[in-house]
């Protein structure tokens, strides 16, 4: 039978797993793949500041799209860095991570973001890339409502996607034909590992 003593009843400090950077964590990829509801969920569970993507576009990219023209690298350039800065600004005010959505189509735009970790050593940045077929989007986009974004753009989304490839070691590719829960999942599973691979155990400091 166990019997505590005086000694093993007081509890002995624990160690701790402090991580070692700041992290960026950009949702990305088409129109409809799910980038809110994965954010809203990893912002919530982490305790980070979520930045929506879609509300900083100006008012004449959400005209374009919801008139059904696909936005030009011109078009998003100012936005990209944009977000960019937003998402320095809150790690910039003691967040230890944000969340952020942007389709981050191309390469290129990944990019813009990506200079956030050349000027700072402590910024990471991640992209979790929700990977899905353009008919599972098109039915997504088609049934949702009160979105400026119809599914007649999906297409164009498609055409303009460039699906990350092996070489940008700072994405990790979230399936998401799933449930809303096991796309969750998924994108926990992700963050997780990043983190545990962030961590640094700190012993505590012995009186
Ligand atoms: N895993 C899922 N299973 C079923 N429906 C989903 C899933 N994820 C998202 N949806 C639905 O698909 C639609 C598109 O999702 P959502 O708006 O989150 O995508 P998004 O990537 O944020 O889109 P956008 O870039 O256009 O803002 C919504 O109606 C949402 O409820
Ligand atoms: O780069 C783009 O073309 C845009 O960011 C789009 O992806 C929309 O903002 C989004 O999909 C809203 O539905």
């Amino acid at each position: 039978m166990a019997s505590a003593t005086a000694a093993s009843s007081i509890a002995a400090p624990s160690s701790a797993a402090v991580p070692q950077h700041r992290h960026i964590w950009i949702i990305t990829g088409p129109a409809g793949c799910g980038k809110t509801s994965v954010a809203e969920y990893l912002a919530s569970t982490f305790t980070l500041p979520y930045l929506e993507g879609d509300s900083f576009h100006p008012q004449a990219n959400i005209e374009k799209m919801a008139n059904n023209i696909p936005l030009t690298d011109a078009d998003r350039w100012d936005w990209l860095i944009l977000l960019r800065d937003q998402a320095v600004a809150a790690l910039s005010s003691g967040a230890s991570g944000v969340v952020l959505t942007c389709s981050a189509l191309k390469r290129k735009y990944r990019d813009v973001i990506r200079v956030a970790s050349y000027n700072d050593n402590n910024v990471l940045v991640h992209f979790i890339y929700l990977s899905a077929t353009q008919e599972l989007l098109l039915q997504r986009v088609h049934g949702r409502v009160g979105h400026y974004m119809k599914d007649s753009m999906v297409k164009s989304q498609f055409d303009a996607l460039e699906p990350p490839t092996v070489d940008e070691r700072d994405v990790m590719s979230v399936d998401v034909s799933g449930d809303f829960a096991s796309v969750q999942q998924l994108a926990l599973e992700v963050v997780n590992q990043v983190m545990a691979s962030d961590a640094v155990i700190v012993q505590p400091t012995q009186a």
